[in-house]
């Protein structure tokens, strides 16, 4: 099976981002071996800290981060990071050519219950003309990633990378430590009878989600003439990891539960990677009716609704909202 870096090098992959892509990856490697050890590395629960979106912060959020910010650091690979753990940027490589933002671990509630959680990245150019410290080097739009992909820490950790030109899983092999091709070109099928939503915030959706949702549930007897099936994981990388294996549509929309919240995933480092995944295996990826990969982002913390997946469904779901 082919490793990694030859399968980059034949795609165009430059040097140095396939530097930069390891150096992420060797961190992956190590919060996947202290997941995997779970109760008896010591790093389940929570802190006694909140992140600056007022979330708690688990053990494994802190040493994820610590681990992923410690090593791009360090590598000199990075002009700046931007992370869901930390309040602002942080610079880095004046004269590095690329920027890095990342959702350290994905999925945090799932820590304590040995369930799916991951990490998510999106690598972008670093701006020339704006300092390693200038909060604003990530305000660009997600179409202008040069990589994004996730680590998912399941029982296998597998990687899904995309630099553009289409997108690919890895598995990592354990007895030799190195990510092996196991899905060369992922194609996400265009129609699914599967969505996954967070049924519980059902009356804090807006009518269109209302009705779409409600049209799914009623099956074959209903509009949409079909069963469909649900799945939700509380963990956005293993949800989109099951589009990517199977299709389907994933949403978290707009709600009315907190009118100063009313989306919760975050654009640079969870809507934005993943929707350059989506899209480089066929699928669509929107925020209410605008292609999640064109939207200028206005903060590092900036949230969307997202809607995600099998492009005629993504469709049909967006319809409901025109
Ligand atoms: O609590 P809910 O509504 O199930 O939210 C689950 C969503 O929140 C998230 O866990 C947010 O990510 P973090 O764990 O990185 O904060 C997503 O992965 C997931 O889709
Ligand atoms: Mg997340
Ligand atoms: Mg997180």
């Amino acid at each position: 099976m082919r490793r990694l870096p030859p399968v980059l090098i034949e795609d165009g992959c430059p040097r140095d981002l396939l530097s930069l892509i390891r150096t992420i990856l060797a961190a992956c490697k190590e919060i996947s071996f202290r997941v995997s050890q779970g109760e008896l590395s010591g790093v389940l629960g929570s802190t006694l800290d909140e992140n600056i979106q007022g979330e708690t912060q688990k053990k494994l959020d802190v040493l994820s981060n610590q681990l992923l910010k410690d090593i791009l650091l360090e590598s000199g690979y990075v002009k700046a990071i931007a992370s869901e753990e930390e309040d602002y940027t942080v610079a880095g490589n004046p004269d590095a050519e690329y920027i890095v933002a990342f959702d350290p671990l994905d999925g945090s509630s799932n820590t304590d219950i040995n369930s799916l959680v991951g990490t998510i990245f999106s690598i972008m150019k670093a701006p020339k003309d704006k300092a390693a410290d200038d909060q604003s080097i990530f305000m660009q739009a997600g179409k202008h990633q040069v990589a994004a992909g996730y680590v998912l820490y399941g029982p296998s950790t597998m990687l899904a990378l995309t630099i553009g030109k289409g997108t690919r899983l890895f598995t990592l092999d354990r007895t030799h430590g190195s990510f092996l091709l196991t899905e060369d070109k992922v194609a996400i099928p265009e129609d699914t009878k599967e969505f996954a939503i967070n049924a519980s915030n059902q009356r804090h959706w807006l009518a269109p989600m209302q009705n779409y949702i409600a049209d799914c549930l009623a099956g074959e007897e209903g509009p949409r003439k079909k069963n469909f099936n649900m799945r939700w994981i509380a963990c956005m990388v293993g949800d989109v990891h099951r589009l990517l294996c199977r299709g389907g549509l994933f949403t978290y929309p707009e709600d009315t539960k907190n009118p100063e919240k009313p989306f919760k995933l975050r654009l640079l480092y969870e809507a934005n990677p993943m929707a350059m995944l989506v899209e480089q295996a066929g699928g669509a990826a929107y925020a209410g009716l605008d292609r999640i990969l064109d939207i200028e982002p206005q903060e590092i913390h900036q949230r969307v609704a997202v809607t995600m997946g099998s492009k005629n469904e993504v469709e049909i779901c967006l319809d409901y909202h025109k």
